[in-house]
């Protein structure tokens, strides 16, 4: 009977086709499993065949409806909030903070946005502070590679240089105490869609120990703040709004919610960010004739600055068309985020289908993003692609920041730090791979054996075989 009910959930209508696998573990074994990183996730790819665009399966234990409908995904992320609510699974609740504000709705989740897009949204990069922060962090760091032998790996490098900027810009952190606050973020991407089971040797145990940690630091940080006073001329600083804002009187933010928006923004900058420009440089790498356009870009942009000594401006990261495409073409092809994910707050038709209230809905990018019918010649890195539209807005075949009212508030933040790094690395460096392991998908992005450059100053002889 227990089976039976597995195979066949209560549902007042009828449930979108597809198999809810083995009881408890459902189908997240085939999940789970490896995937090149070009191409659709087979296990995406052969339900859609077999179910259609809006099947049903049982991933870490709940039951899950996925869409591959572009039309069916727009309507998802317009009903925010009414239909459907932001909700990823019990293991990423626990992760991010069951008070962050991943899982904040209505009032309490426009506030908390708000709260962190004054920090890293647009007007904020725009008043040039964190600008300066972002290319003296960059500029060091390449420097840094440059002078220890030259050759880096990438992706964990720029992990580190990205987690330093922001655990510079939210905490003031630096340092011994920033390196040691990174180390406690290991293994969060994977456990943020596991099964909850917090057992020694597991993903989400190791997730969840390092969120201890890293909170203890956090609120350290927050107690240390507290007890010093700021000097009257010192600009205040996120820390500083966040203070203020928890001594105000009829505030709804409480120390724990703002803790876990200050972890969670950490995780999310540094680990995303991190994976594009890897990514940004591993298809660049390949496509020589793209690297000689942004590299045309940026010298034209160096050769119209009247102060050299300057760093990059917003008017300049503005004027960067071919960045800008790059940046799209980076981001489709690399689906860093493979999954958004939705609870359903009461039944929900859908296509004749009955979705029931309290499950979770998967919305799939890659498949749309992957897509034949979309995007010519889908596998291919193509910047040239996005010629003519516009770049900064997501559209019903872009959702790689997602859409709706849950629209990155990171994305501004993302995009800068990649213009940023690939403007000082093109102008003032030369680089090579010197050795490229697998990437795969998992479902979200695995780096085997990293992606390893090697880089020299620009104008330098350094090798024979330079690839650019
Ligand atoms: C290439 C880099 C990035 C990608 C592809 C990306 C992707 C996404 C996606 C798809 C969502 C929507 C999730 C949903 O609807 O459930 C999201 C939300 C979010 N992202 Fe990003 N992100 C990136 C970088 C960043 C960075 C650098 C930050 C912070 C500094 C950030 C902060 C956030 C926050 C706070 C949210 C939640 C927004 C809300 O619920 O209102 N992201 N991101």
């Amino acid at each position: 009977q227990w089976i039976y009910r597995w195979r066949n959930p209560r549902c007042n209508g009828v449930l979108p086709p597809g198999s809810m696998g083995f009881p408890i573990i459902g189908e997240s074994m085939q999940f789970f499993s490896s995937q090149p990183l070009d191409g659709v996730p087979s296990f995406i790819q052969k339900r859609v065949e077999r179910y259609g665009s809006l099947f049903r399966t049982s991933v870490v234990g709940q039951p899950m409806v996925v869409s591959t409908d572009a039309e069916i995904n727009h309507y998802i992320f317009q009903q925010e909030g009414k239909l459907f609510q932001c909700w990823y699974t019990e293991s990423a609740r626990q992760i991010t903070g069951k008070q962050g504000i991943m899982v904040q709705s209505g009032v309490m989740h426009k506030y908390l946005r708000n709260l962190a897009l004054s920090l890293i949204g647009p007007e904020k990069l725009k008043d040039g502070r964190l600008l300066h922060e972002m290319n003296e962090i960059t500029r060091n760091h390449l420097h840094m590679w440059n002078g220890c032998g030259g050759e880096v790996e990438v992706k964990e490098a720029i992990a580190t240089m990205v987690f330093q900027l922001a655990a510079k810009v939210l905490l003031c952190c630096t340092g011994e105490m920033a390196l040691k606050l990174r180390r406690d973020y290991k293994d969060f991407f994977n456990g943020l869609i596991s099964f909850p089971f917090n057992i020694p040797g597991t993903t989400f145990h190791s997730a969840l120990k390092g969120r201890r940690n890293a909170l203890k630091v956090i609120k350290d940080t927050f107690n240390k703040r507290r007890s010093t006073k700021k000097s009257h001329d010192q600009e205040a600083d996120f820390l500083d709004c966040l203070l203020e804002e928890l001594d105000k009187k009829e505030t709804p933010l409480t120390e724990d919610i703002a803790l876990d928006l200050v972890f969670l923004l950490l995780f999310a900058a540094f680990e995303t960010s991190s994976s594009a420009i890897t990514l940004a440089l591993k298809f660049l790498n390949h496509h020589p004739e793209a690297l000689k356009e942004l590299r045309e870009e940026h010298e034209r942009i160096l050769s119209n600055r009247q102060n050299q000594e300057m760093g990059l401006t917003w008017r300049e990261y503005k004027s960067m068309t071919f960045t800008h495409m790059v940046i799209n073409e980076t981001v489709r092809l690399g689906n860093i985020v493979p999954g958004i994910f939705r609870k359903v707050m009461q039944d929900v038709k859908i296509k004749g289908y009955t979705i029931p209230a309290g499950w979770t809905l998967m919305v799939c990018p890659p498949f749309i993003h992957l897509d034949s019918d979309k995007y010519e010649d889908p596998f291919e890195f193509n910047p040239w692609r996005w010629k003519g539209q516009d770049l900064h807005t997501g559209s019903k075949k872009f959702m790689a920041f997602g859409g709706g009212s849950r629209l990155c508030a990171g994305a501004d933040f993302a995009k800068l730090q990649m213009a940023i790094f690939l403007h000082h690395l093109v102008t003032n460096y030369r680089w090579k791979v010197v050795k490229e392991g697998n990437i795969i998908r998992q479902p979200g992005l695995k780096f085997e054996k990293g992606f390893h450059i090697r880089i020299w100053d620009n104008g330098m002889d350094e090798a024979t075989d330079i690839i650019a």
